[in-house]
C-alpha cells in the first residue's frame, strides 16, 4: 500500500502532513500511556496505606474532586476519561 492509501489522503503532499503528525500522536500516546501506569501506581500506594490503616480503598469524596477536575478542563467526555481512569486506579466499584 502506498502513503496514499494508508492516510486517505488525496495528495501526496497532504499524506506527508498525515504520516508525521500520526507519528507524533503515537508519540504522545506513549507518553499518555506511561502517565497513566504512573498514576496507577501512585494511586495503588495510597490505596494500600488506606487498607492497611484500617480505611476502604475508595474515597468517593476524592473521586468527586477528579471528577471535576477533569470535567472543568476536558468538558463530559473528560467526566467519561476521569472514570475510565479511576477504574483502571481502584478497580470496578
Ligand atoms: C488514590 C486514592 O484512592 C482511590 C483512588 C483514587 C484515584 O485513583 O484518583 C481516588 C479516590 C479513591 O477512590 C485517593 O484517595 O486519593
Amino acid at each position: 500500500m502506498t502513503a496514499i492509501d494508508v492516510t486517505g489522503a488525496r495528495t501526496p503532499e497532504a499524506a506527508d502532513v498525515i504520516t508525521g503528525a500520526r507519528e507524533r500522536i503515537d508519540a504522545l500516546d506513549d507518553r499518555i500511556i506511561g502517565l497513566i501506569q504512573e498514576r496507577m501506581a501512585v494511586s495503588a500506594v495510597i490505596q494500600e496505606a488506606r487498607i492497611a490503616s484500617g480505611g476502604r480503598r475508595v474515597n468517593l469524596s476524592r473521586e468527586m474532586e477528579v471528577l471535576g477536575h477533569y470535567s472543568e478542563a476536558l468538558g463530559k467526555p473528560g467526566t467519561s476519561l476521569a472514570m475510565t481512569l479511576l477504574e483502571l486506579c481502584r478497580g470496578r466499584i
